[in-house]
């Protein structure tokens, strides 16, 4: 044992130097490329590298099995010590964002994000605590800015905007053609997809969505009177009844969200092959659906993924550039869809309770609007209040449904944020929570004021303050935001025109106020709301 240890210690300085100056020498030659995306064959290569070493002291030198060992232990611990003291170096020294304020261990690595994140799921309370500590700029991660200016918001996320999809889209995988419109980063591309996806949500598509959408309420308004004046959870009433595949997607979110602070975990995670076993049940049921509506051969699309299959049949360049895209694309509908405008719809739930006086008052409006009551109602009348309208975009702007606006990567020149100078190829974010609470451009901002969007919406300088729920990008302006409006306006005129909401006893909505989880999309505490069927004067 003794002839061992000296024959691996007699030359450990010079293995430990050379694997060292290695791994020095491997990190400048990485830096100019994502390694997020190869990360996997890093790790990989690494562990084969490994083993290849063993051999080799095996087989070169008069070496064990065990002195083989040691030796190439020593020489990967060298590597990995040069590599990260490199890593360090440059990036508390040298990094061309090493200007901006931030915690020390953020500018070293992101697992200082997924840490906080890991603890309780609130990722975005101590980025609110970041900001408090050092401004409207903060460093972060390494490449990393969180921006709180409001002049920030088209120059990362206008349609005008230079900058790109950070490497956090490439989470799902590295190639762009099995990928979903939401995680295509290239700039023709998507907007070549977007094509497809226009149609699924025109006015003529969107016609045949509204009968859909009603049905739907309906069967909730049945089943809130069944349950009359009794506590109800609205937080899982909203998401409704799940399918048992999408339910496993759910259960996951909390984990979701907090690995995917990390850009390259979740990649290097899914190419592990059995690591995604959790997600097969709902990868498997949107492939059912495809291969369902496949057979359907519906003559007009009902709904938005035929049109994407339509697309396909019809082999139009706009259309999922292969099944896996088509299924990706598929996945982003169930998921972006229903999380964000269940959790948009308790919400409103919540505030109609919250706020009784704004309660009554968008009641009496639908009254005027439908006198009959709600067997009178009608997308038209219900339009025609805008009030509703005001009352769901004040709940977006204290509860949007993404607290975090995607990351997007600056353009290779950099780009100025007012008097800020931001260098180019830096992921630069904002915080949709904060910058929609900001008291510099909303007053009263912890308020829920709906009328800020309409009677008093000069008064309130609405028009000049940061919103961006829906994000200023394709969901705002096609997908997205028809439906959603369509089915929260649908859904909470129902409520309103058929219930009187209020807390259940006991039930200060403090917990559903306070204590949402960022889990990529918002997880809601539980709310006991209490739905009594509405006496009409
Ligand atoms: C209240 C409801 C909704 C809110 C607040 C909302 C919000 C958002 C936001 C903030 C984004 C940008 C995400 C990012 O930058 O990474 C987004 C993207 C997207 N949303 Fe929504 N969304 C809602 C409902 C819907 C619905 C109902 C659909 C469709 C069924 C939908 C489809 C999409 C799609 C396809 C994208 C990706 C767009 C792209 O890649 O360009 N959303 N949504």
């Amino acid at each position: 044992m003794d002839t061992l240890k000296e024959m691996v210690q007699t030359d450990a300085t010079h293995t430990i130097g050379a694997a060292a100056l290695l791994g020095i020498l491997f990190h400048l030659s990485i830096r100019p490329i994502e390694f997020e995306f190869v990360m996997f064959h890093f790790m990989a290569g690494s562990l084969l590298s490994f083993g290849g070493l063993i051999f080799a002291f095996v087989r070169l030198s008069e070496y064990g099995v065990l002195g083989g060992f040691m030796k190439a232990s020593l020489f990967a611990g060298g590597f990995n010590a040069g590599l990260l003291s490199s890593i360090a170096i440059y990036r508390l020294f040298f990094h061309r964002c090493r200007s901006f304020p931030g915690p020390f261990r953020a500018k070293l690595t992101r697992f200082y994000a997924a840490n906080l994140s890991a603890e309780n799921v609130q990722y975005y309370k101590e980025l609110a605590k970041m900001h408090d500590k050092y401004g409207d700029f903060v460093r972060t991660g390494q490449r990393e800015i969180s921006i709180l200016r409001k002049s920030a918001v088209p120059l990362i996320y206008g349609p005008n905007s230079e900058c790109l999809r950070s490497t956090w889209y490439g989470q799902t995988g590295n190639d762009p053609k099995k990928c979903s419109i939401h995680m295509t980063r290239d700039f023709n591309d998507h907007r070549m997809r977007r094509r497809a996806w226009d149609r699924g949500f025109s006015i003529k598509a969107l016609a045949t969505h509204e009968p859909r959408i009603k049905a739907k309420a309906d069967f909730f308004m049945s089943q809130l009177a069944k349950s009359s004046g009794k506590p109800m959870d609205m937080s899982a009433w909203a998401i409704g009844v799940e399918h048992p595949a999408i339910k496993g997607v759910h259960s996951h979110m909390a984990m979701l969200g907090i690995m995917s602070t990390v850009p390259w975990l979740l990649n290097v995670l899914g190419s592990i092959p059995g690591a995604a076993a959790g997600y097969s049940e709902f990868f498997s049921f949107c492939a059912e659906q495809i291969r369902e509506k496949h057979k359907d051969g519906e003559k007009i699309p009902q709904d938005i993924v035929s049109w994407l299959l339509k697309a396909v049949k019809d082999k139009e360049a706009s259309a999922s550039p292969s099944p896996a895209a088509l299924e990706d694309d598929s996945r982003v509908v169930i998921i972006a869809g229903s999380e964000t405008t269940a959790t948009t719809l308790a919400g409103g739930a919540y505030y109609l309770a919250k706020c009784p006086e704004k309660q009554k008052k968008l009641q009496k409006l639908l009254d005027q609007a439908m006198p009959g009551g709600y067997g009178q109602w009608s997308c038209d009348a219900v339009k025609s209040v805008s009030y509703l309208d005001d009352f769901i975009n004040e709940t977006l702007r204290l509860k949007p449904a993404l607290l975090t606006g995607g990351p997007r990567e600056t353009p290779a020149k950099g780009m100025h944020v007012d008097e800020v100078f931001i260098p180019g190829n830096t992921n630069v974010l904002i915080s949709t929570h904060l910058i929609q609470r900001d008291p510099r451009w909303w007053q009263e901002p912890e308020e829920f004021i709906p009328e800020r969007f309409g009677e008093k919406r000069t008064e309130m300088g609405t028009d000049k303050a940061p919103y961006l729920p829906f994000s200023l990008g394709m969901c705002l302006r096609l997908p997205g935001k028809n439906v959603a409006q369509m089915s929260q306006r649908t859904s909470l005129s129902a409520i309103a025109q058929n219930f009187d909401v209020s807390f259940a006893p006991g039930e200060m909505g403090e917990e559903f106020d306070k204590e949402v989880l960022d889990a990529f999309t918002v997880t809601l505490p539980p709310i006991q709301l209490q739905f009594t069927p509405r006496k009409r004067q």
